[in-house]
């Protein structure tokens, strides 16, 4: 079943700067869908289109058989509550607590008042747990998210995302700011429980021997347009060269 249909997608910042070049495919429910390309190629610019953090300038977005890209701002706030997004700079607020800033996942399925002084229901409350004993940081819940260690605080990041109960995960450059071993034990948390919980994911990647690991499919990016869409073993060094081989502007 296709959870997300993207069809003839282009965008075009307002500098004129063309990211996307029509760019059309399909994720399955369930994937763990790794977007891989040089810098610049297009990849972030794909994940907030998708959550409409960036107005596409043309095309098509079904998420779960709805539009995105007209969306209004209601029915918006009701398709990015399905949307969990993992930030490589993890977007925390570093002086509450971890506890608290997994209950954030919650937000939007509060009204305004309730969010803003933070009355979380006594069952969002044992969810929080929950997930962070998932994730293995119980014993940190109350200390402040911006004392914990990057790695840690991806885990408070991604648990958040949970507390969503989203469809999707958005994954941009998850481990950009970590160590090989750290990445190792995020993308492990990341895969393992989407793979349990049935989430469908998408990641964006710098790291190919990451990608190639843990992907279950491989979308390569080049200048705006997917050049490569197979799996981890589909992709040959050469597709690879190909990949982040910049095209001879002439
Ligand atoms: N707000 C913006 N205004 C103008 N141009 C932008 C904007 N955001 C991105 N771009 C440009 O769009 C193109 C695609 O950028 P994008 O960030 O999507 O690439 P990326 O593959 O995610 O790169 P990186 O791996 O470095 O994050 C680049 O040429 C970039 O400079």
């Amino acid at each position: 079943m296709e959870i997300l249909e993207i069809q003839n997608l282009t965008k075009i910042y307002k500098d004129g700067t063309t990211a996307l070049r029509d760019i059309s495919f399909n994720v399955k429910k369930g994937e763990f869908a790794i977007i891989i390309g040089s810098s610049g190629a297009g990849k972030s610019t794909i994940l907030r289109s998708i959550n409409r953090l960036v107005q596409p300038t043309s095309g098509s977005i079904l998420f779960q058989n709805k539009e995105i890209t007209t969306s209004s701002k209601g029915e918006l706030r009701k398709i990015r509550r399905e949307m969990g997004m993992i930030f490589q700079g993890f977007h925390l607020i570093k002086r509450v607590s971890v506890l608290k800033n997994v209950l954030h996942g919650r937000l939007g399925y509060m009204n305004s008042f309730k969010g803003a002084i933070g009355a979380f229901s006594k069952e969002d409350e044992e969810a929080a747990w929950s997930l962070l004993e998932r994730v293995g940081l119980t014993d940190q819940a109350y200390k402040r998210a911006g004392e914990l260690s990057g790695g840690q605080q991806q885990r408070v990041a991604i648990a958040r995302a949970l507390a969503q109960k989203p469809a999707l995960i958005l994954a941009d450059e998850p481990i950009a700011s970590l160590d090989p071993t750290t990445s190792e034990t995020i993308m492990n948390y990341l895969y393992q429980i989407c793979h349990e919980d049935g989430i469908t994911c998408i990641v964006n990647l710098h790291q190919v021997e990451v990608a190639k690991r843990y992907a279950t499919r491989i979308l390569g990016v080049q200048q705006g347009t997917i050049i490569f869409d197979g799996s981890a073993t589909e992709l040959s060094d050469s597709e690879i060269q190909h990949i982040y081989q910049k095209k001879l502007v002439v």
